[in-house]
């Protein structure tokens, strides 16, 4: 099958959204069925690759499909990581819907690290999604860390060994506590949903960079869970240090933990 064919059979189900530097690349929908707690659940899926000036150029600004087509093996993008989103429901329409914007977490999301609560913030807003009837899951794979790669916050995990919480262990690596962008995730929110959203999280920083971006995010459910001794200094770090707003159960959550 040549490129042009390919193209052909692709080009319906990818748009170029313009992007900071340049534009997302975005792919979708593609239909999901996933195992939620033992049910299959079918989400819409979307994936995204940021391509700067340059690279668009060469693709008449994203909209020639078949020698985008014709560069991904040159494109390596194996070696980075991309960005996606998993769409619940009528998302475009549905008066009320809930997001996350989740980070990714490679210690806690794949091998349920309980160092964090990043585990079950991801499959707990999977739930709150489905159960809400419309939401969309944005998993931002350039977020390792809060922003600091996979390398480094093993590297802050062995110096929170040694007595550092976690803000002193990302300034001590050369980082600001927090360097997470969310502006790619806006510009595919931005294309999927007008109506205003709900973000699922403890961080009034995610609220902010969404209504900083003319975003229509109003409302915020906090998702405190999962504490044990391997992550409670990380949680009262988060509040005491980070900035995470409690929820009016998050101290009997944290002390219920202690009794235990
Ligand atoms: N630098 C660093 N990052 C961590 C550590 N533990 C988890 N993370 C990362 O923190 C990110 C999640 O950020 P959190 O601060 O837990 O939570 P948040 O995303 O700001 O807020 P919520 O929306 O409430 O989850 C993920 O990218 C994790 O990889 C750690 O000890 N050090």
């Amino acid at each position: 099958m040549t490129n042009s064919q390919v193209a052909a059979l692709l080009k319906d189900k990818i748009q170029t959204l313009p992007a900071g530097d340049g534009a997302q690349v975005l792919v979708g929908p593609i239909r999901l069925p996933v195992n939620l707690d033992g049910s299959t659940v079918t989400f819409q899926w979307y994936n995204w690759v940021h391509l700067n000036e340059e690279e668009l150029a060469d693709l008449d600004g994203g909209r020639d499909v078949e020698a985008l087509i014709g560069k991904l093996p040159a494109m390596r993008l194996a070696e980075g990581q991309q960005s996606s989103v998993l769409v619940y429901g009528d998302f475009e329409h549905q008066e009320d819907a809930l997001i996350r914007m989740h980070s990714i977490c490679h210690t806690g999301d794949i091998f349920g690290s309980k160092r964090c609560d990043c585990g079950f913030q991801l499959r707990q807003s999977m739930r709150m999604i489905v159960q809400n009837g419309a939401g969309a899951l944005f998993y931002l794979a350039d977020h390792e860390g809060r922003g600091i790669g996979l390398f480094s916050k093993a590297l802050a995990y062995l110096l929170q060994e040694e007595g550092m919480d976690t803000v002193e262990a990302n300034l001590a690596l050369g980082f600001t506590d927090d360097s997470r962008d969310y502006s790619g995730a806006i510009a595919v929110l931005r294309a999927l949903r007008t109506k205003p959203v709900t973000l699922i999280t403890n961080n009034p920083k995610k609220l902010e960079a969404l209504k900083n971006a003319g975003m229509n995010a109003v409302k915020r459910i906090p998702l405190w869970g999962d504490v044990s001794a391997f992550n409670e200094k990380y949680l009262r770090t988060k509040i005491a240090r980070s900035g995470h707003l409690k929820a009016d159960d998050t101290d009997e959550i944290l002390e219920d933990r202690i009794a235990q």
